[in-house]
């Protein structure tokens, strides 16, 4: 990968001139109309920066430490499930890139390499372990020990997923299944010398999530709350953070942009957790919007799948040293010395 990419849309156009369609299809669509991936981006173009001018501020500080992780920017990399469509060698490269660039890597239950040969390839990178509550209980509880195991920092839940989306562009695509040679390899099932389908199962409820709580010591960050109702009732089951998602659009559409929810969710949590943040991440100037509204961090999801297709680990620590670059960039154009001192007087809605 040589040519000049300056920005994470370059990077899609690279990916989609490499990938087989119905590959960069998977990745790039959404469910239904996608009025909710389309949102996710907009609603941050409807938000614009006022920044403070003469504050002297010096060159910005921009690492976070989340639950016990320190990550070198705010931006993590969101759980993105088959990694190897994207290059042969699949989350291992996301891995080491994510631990170059000093952040914090969410490991999807799909992912098409074992988390533990995730941790062998990238042994400095921080991981989070992201889990579909399975209904056979005793086997979600395999698959979170070997996340500790493994060494994850903490559990990701997704609960926004009671069932699959209905991604019309995989229907006229026939992509339903991985490729031979390709399984979800955290969902090996060592007992019957198999690999179980992922269940999304709409009884999973509250009760799971106070038995992962009893199960593991690793805190647990709630993915897919997009409901202040549903805030308040996660900070009552004592979870470490919130995450607040849509999917990237690809779950229920017409769910309001992530960066839209935001103000609301962070009202309801008052502080007592932090929050995270992910959908439509694009630039630098998106990261530090969202932080102003109260994300503790952010995540990107895509943007990563268009570096990994494009360049493998080489081309994810360019996103992420972007983004990086972004952040810090558009925090000095705002006069600030550091993401903390981010607020929502630095955001006008236009
Ligand atoms: C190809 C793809 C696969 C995904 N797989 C998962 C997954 O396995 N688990 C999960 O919790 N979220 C999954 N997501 C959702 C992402 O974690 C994240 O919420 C979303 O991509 C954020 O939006 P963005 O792509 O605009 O950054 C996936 C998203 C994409 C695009
Ligand atoms: C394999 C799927 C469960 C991954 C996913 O969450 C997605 O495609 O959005």
């Amino acid at each position: 990968m040589t040519a000049v990419l300056p920005a994470i849309r370059d990077f899609e156009a690279a990916a989609r001139a490499r990938l087989d369609p119905a590959h960069y299809d998977y990745f790039a669509c959404g469910a239904g109309d996608e009025v909710t991936v389309k949102a996710n981006e907009a609603a941050f173009a409807r938000l614009a920066l006022l920044p403070r001018v003469l504050r002297g501020a010096g060159s910005p500080r921009i690492g976070v430490t989340l639950l016990g992780s320190r990550a070198a920017m705010p931006v993590l990399v969101a759980p993105t499930a088959f990694h190897r469509l994207a290059d042969p060698e699949g989350e291992k490269a996301t891995a080491r890139a994510a631990a170059a660039a000093e952040t914090v890597m969410i490991v999807s239950m799909a992912a098409t390499v074992a988390v533990e040969d995730v941790v062998a390839a990238a042994p400095g990178a921080t991981l989070w372990f992201q889990l579909y509550v399975q209904p056979d209980m005793a086997f979600t509880e395999a698959i979170v020990r070997r996340a500790e195991a493994a060494g994850c920092a903490a559990l990701v839940v997704t609960v926004d997923s009671p069932a699959r989306g209905r991604r019309d562009q995989d229907v006229r695509n026939g992509f339903d299944d991985l490729p031979e040679g390709m399984r979800c390899e955290n969902l090996r099932d060592d007992d019957r010398g198999t690999v179980r389908p992922i269940v999304m199962s709409p009884v999973i409820s509250w009760e799971h999530v106070d038995l992962l709580r009893r199960m593991t010591r690793l805190p647990i960050v709630l993915k897919g709350v997009t409901h202040p109702a549903d805030a308040r009732l996660a900070l009552d089951h004592g979870v470490s953070a919130l995450y607040v998602s849509n999917h990237g659009g690809r779950q229920l559409d017409g769910v309001p942009a992530s960066v839209d929810l935001l103000p609301e969710i962070v009202a309801a949590v008052g502080g007592a957790v932090p929050v995270l943040m992910d959908g439509g991440i694009r630039r630098g100037t998106d990261v530090v919007k969202a932080m102003a509204l109260g994300a503790s961090a952010v995540a990107v999801g895509r943007p990563v799948i268009w570096g990994l297709a494009a360049g493998g680990e080489c081309g994810v620590a360019r996103v992420l040293g972007l983004l990086r670059d972004e952040v810090e960039h558009a925090l000095t154009l705002c006069g600030l010395a550091s993401t903390h001192d981010l607020e929502p007087g630095l955001v006008r809605r236009c």
